[in-house]
This record gives C-alpha cells, sequence and structure tokens, in this order.
C-alpha cells in the first residue's frame, strides 16, 4: 500500500543559485569566480575521436531480453554486460525497446521547456525547501564552486512521492511525455537489474524486494557554452546514489566523461543508444563486485549540450545491504546496512565530491583501512596547498607512508602522485 504521507518526505534541498543559461545569454567572455576551478581541480580535454584505446562497452539488450537464456549468444552477451559493470561501472545499451518516437518526442518537449521564457521557468524554479524543479543540486555553501549548467530534477515514481504542484505546472507535452519515458524507463531498468541478477548470483525473489517498486527521479541537464571550458565543469566528478542511472544524450555533443582505472574516456553519444551505469546502492547490493563509477560532464565553447538521468533505486522504506545470496556466496558483507531514505538524503545534503560519501560511510570494517585513507585524501585534495604538510606528517604518525603529493586511489589500491588535474587522473 503507497502511504499518502509520502509527499511530505523531501530528499534535500540546495541553495539557490542564478541561472548559468541567462549568463550565457550575455556575451561574455570571463566566467563569474564561482564557476573557475583551481588549477588542480580543473577537466581535463580530449574527445573521444582523438584518443585511441578505450571505449566504453556496447550491449545488445535485445540479445538479453529476447533470445533463449541456454543459448551461448545469450550467455556471451551476459557475460558482456557482467564484465562491463564490473571492469566500467558503465556502458552504452543498445536495441533497449524503448521505441526512437518516443525517444524523439520526449527530446523536442525537453529542449523546449529549457527554451521557455524566464518569467515560465520561475513558476517551477526550486523553492528553499526542496531540491525539485529548475535549478542546481548539491549547492551548501556560498563559498562552493559551482557548475556550468542549468537543471530541472523531479521524483517520478512511486506516483505518491510526486509533488503534484510541480506536475501541475509542467507543459502538458512535456508532463505527457515524461510519463512514457518514466514509465519504459523502469522498465528498461528493471530489466537490466534481472539480467544483473542472474550474472551476479543474486535470488529473483530478493532483487523483487530490493527494486520492483523503486524510486525514481529524473535530472534534465542543459549545459550551454561556455566562454571558458577549460575551467569550468558542466557536472563535477562524482558517483551516483542510486541503483542504476540511465542516461539519454540528446544531443550530438561530447561531455560525459568516465572515470577508467585512472584515465578518463569520453563517451561519445551514439543513435538511439542509452548510457547506463552503476550507482552506489547497487554497488553495496553487489556487495562491490559492481562498481559505481566517477565520472563528469564537461562544456565546450560553442556547443550546448542537453542529457536527461534517470535515477532507478530501490524501494522506500528498505534497509539496503549486500545481497543475502552474494554474502553467503563471498562469506563476507563488504558493506554496512543502511537505510535508503537515510542514504538518500545524507547524499544530497553534501557537496558533489567523487566517490567520498560510498567510500567513507557505507564500506564495512573489512574495507575501513581504505576508506580511512580515502578520508585523508579528500581532506587533503580540499586543500591542496597551505596545511599539507602538517596532514602528511599526521599521516605518517598514523602509520601511512604519504610522499609529498602522493595520493591514495581507491579504484587500485595504490599511492600516486597528485600532479595531474582532474582529480589525479589522466586522459587516455
Ligand atoms: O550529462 C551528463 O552526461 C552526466 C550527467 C550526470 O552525471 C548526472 O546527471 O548525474
Ligand atoms: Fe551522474
Amino acid at each position: 500500500m503507497e502511504n499518502q504521507n509520502n509527499e511530505a518526505i523531501n530528499f534535500g534541498r540546495s541553495l539557490i543559485v542564478p541561472s548559468v543559461q541567462e549568463l550565457a545569454k550575455q556575451s561574455i567572455t570571463k566566467i563569474p569566480p564561482r564557476y573557475v576551478r583551481q588549477d588542480n581541480q580543473k577537466p581535463l580535454f580530449k574527445s573521444s575521436d582523438d584518443t585511441s584505446t578505450l571505449s566504453v562497452p556496447v550491449i545488445d539488450l535485445h540479445t538479453l531480453f529476447s533470445t533463449d537464456p541456454g543459448s551461448s549468444t545469450y550467455s556471451s552477451e551476459l557475460n558482456k554486460l557482467h564484465t562491463a559493470a564490473k571492469e566500467w561501472g558503465f556502458f552504452q545499451v543498445i536495441n533497449h525497446g524503448i521505441s526512437e518516437s518516443l525517444l524523439e518526442d520526449f527530446k523536442r518537449e525537453v529542449l523546449s521547456f529549457f527554451k521557455l521564457p524566464m518569467e515560465e521557468k520561475q513558476k517551477l524554479w526550486q523553492k528553499e525547501d526542496s531540491h525539485e524543479g529548475f535549478g542546481q543540486l548539491f549547492v551548501v555553501s556560498e563559498e562552493q564552486k559551482l557548475d556550468w549548467c542549468d537543471l530541472f530534477y523531479v521524483i517520478t515514481l512511486p506516483h505518491n512521492l510526486r509533488k503534484s504542484q510541480l506536475f501541475q505546472n509542467l507543459p502538458p507535452v512535456l508532463r505527457k511525455k515524461l510519463e512514457a519515458y518514466s514509465t519504459e524507463i523502469k522498465k528498461l531498468a528493471k530489466g537490466i537489474l534481472g539480467e544483473m541478477a542472474k550474472a551476479l548470483g543474486i535470488e529473483g525473489e530478493e532483487m523483487s524486494e530490493l527494486f520492483d517498486d523503486g524510486v525514481q527521479s529524473i535530472r534534465m541537464n542543459y549545459y550551454p557554452p561556455c566562454p571558458e571550458p577549460e575551467s569550468a565543469f558542466g557536472v563535477s566528478p562524482h558517483s551516483d546514489a542510486g541503483g542504476l542511472t540511465i542516461l539519454y544524450q540528446l544531443t550530438e555533443t561530447e561531455g560525459l566523461q568516465v572515470r577508467k582505472d585512472r584515465k578518463w574516456v569520453s563517451v561519445k553519444p551514439l543513435p538511439n543508444a542509452l548510457v547506463v551505469n552503476i550507482g552506489d546502492i547497487m554497488e553495496i547490493v553487489s556487495n562491490g563486485v559492481y562498481k559505481s563509477i566517477e565520472h563528469c560532464a564537461t562544456v565546450q565553447s560553442t556547443k550546448d549540450r542537453l542529457s536527461v538521468a534517470t535515477f532507478y533505486t530501490s524501494n522506500m522504506g528498505l534497509e539496503v545491504g549486500p545481497a543475502r545470496s552474494l554474502v553467503a556466496q563471498h562469506n563476507v558483507a563488504n558493506y554496512r546496512r543502511v537505510m535508503f531514505e537515510e542514504y538518500y538524503k545524507s547524499f544530497f545534503a553534501r557537496k558533489l565530491e567523487a566517490k567520498t560519501y560510498l567510500s567513507l560511510n557505507v564500506k564495512s570494517k573489512s574495507e575501513n583501512a581504505q576508506g580511512e585513507l580515502e578520508k585523508k585524501r579528500v581532506r587533503r585534495e580540499q586543500t591542496p596547498t597551505g596545511d599539507d604538510r602538517k596532514r602528511i606528517v599526521s599521516a605518517t604518525s598514523e602509520g601511512i607512508d604519504f610522499t609529498d603529493l602522493s595520493v591514495f586511489d581507491p579504484y587500485d589500491n595504490k599511492l600516486h602522485h597528485l600532479e595531474d588535474a582532474h582529480g589525479g587522473a589522466t586522459r587516455d
């Protein structure tokens, strides 16, 4: 039974910030300091065309959803999905079953939505007590650097979590298409989660308990052209909090970058493909077999870019932890159990930053040594100059050998030099 009181639930709020789209309409040649990243935090640039080898795997969902599970074609595609989720945490899906016409209609409506005059958008702007609507997310202080992006964020499922006033004020055709898109994405997310369960060896019943009536939210991102694209992020490096994210890249402009080991790889928009990535909750459920991977969006000087991210996560009211069937297989639970609602609320109450929330708060004792090192790394990266020496001394006195400008990288369990921008990784 749906609890009607759920509409009172607020997953978060964010400080109200100016519209970047409006700012970009003025012919500025420099961006305001609030968007300019420090030298060692700037994005790295290269499009997928000039990189050589690495590209995000592509999975054919028709093979998984419609071929005989006993066939070798099926098992080789399932294996491809499993490897992509383990080694990349990101992949693109083709033949996903969402019709081209729905994707086109939805795209058209989202494009016009961001073109609405400001007076219309104001009616749908975030309020101080909730981050749903037009605006930004994760802004917790006036000093914090801002992303070069306007977004519209809305909880779409389950129905009783919707802010009905926000829905009623949406342009009617957008509302209709959003409804259809949200239904299709839920179906798709559950289909992919079902295949993942098979690949991981999680019992179907447990997967249903976790994800049958999951919370779904949609974030529409508009990245205007930026006069200083080398200094700003469209979205800061982060991991997503949910179960799965399904991203629709509406334009051909590249911008999404995914961290693969210590490199950043650009995800080229493919016609009619969707990008899927593992979120923190799915990393927890998979007991760490699948990884929720850091990613970010860069911006360009002449082209704008639009994307729609749908976050599909577990049911309300649940305590989420590593799947029972996996703990039995692995003989260890690598993550603590967390109340989903608390996890989501705490995620939204802080600045968006790398993978710190998951690594610092939910890893179990067996992974804590790594978590402690990560905590020190984050503290140091937040103040890369100044007190660095002291921190290194304090880390060393605790038995950890930090050499100057070295960081611990939780992705490969090694120390690396921190001379590179963009969080210490390099681009392939
Ligand atoms: O626009 C993109 O490509 C990435 C957006 C994203 O990571 C997000 O909305 O969480
Ligand atoms: Fe994301």
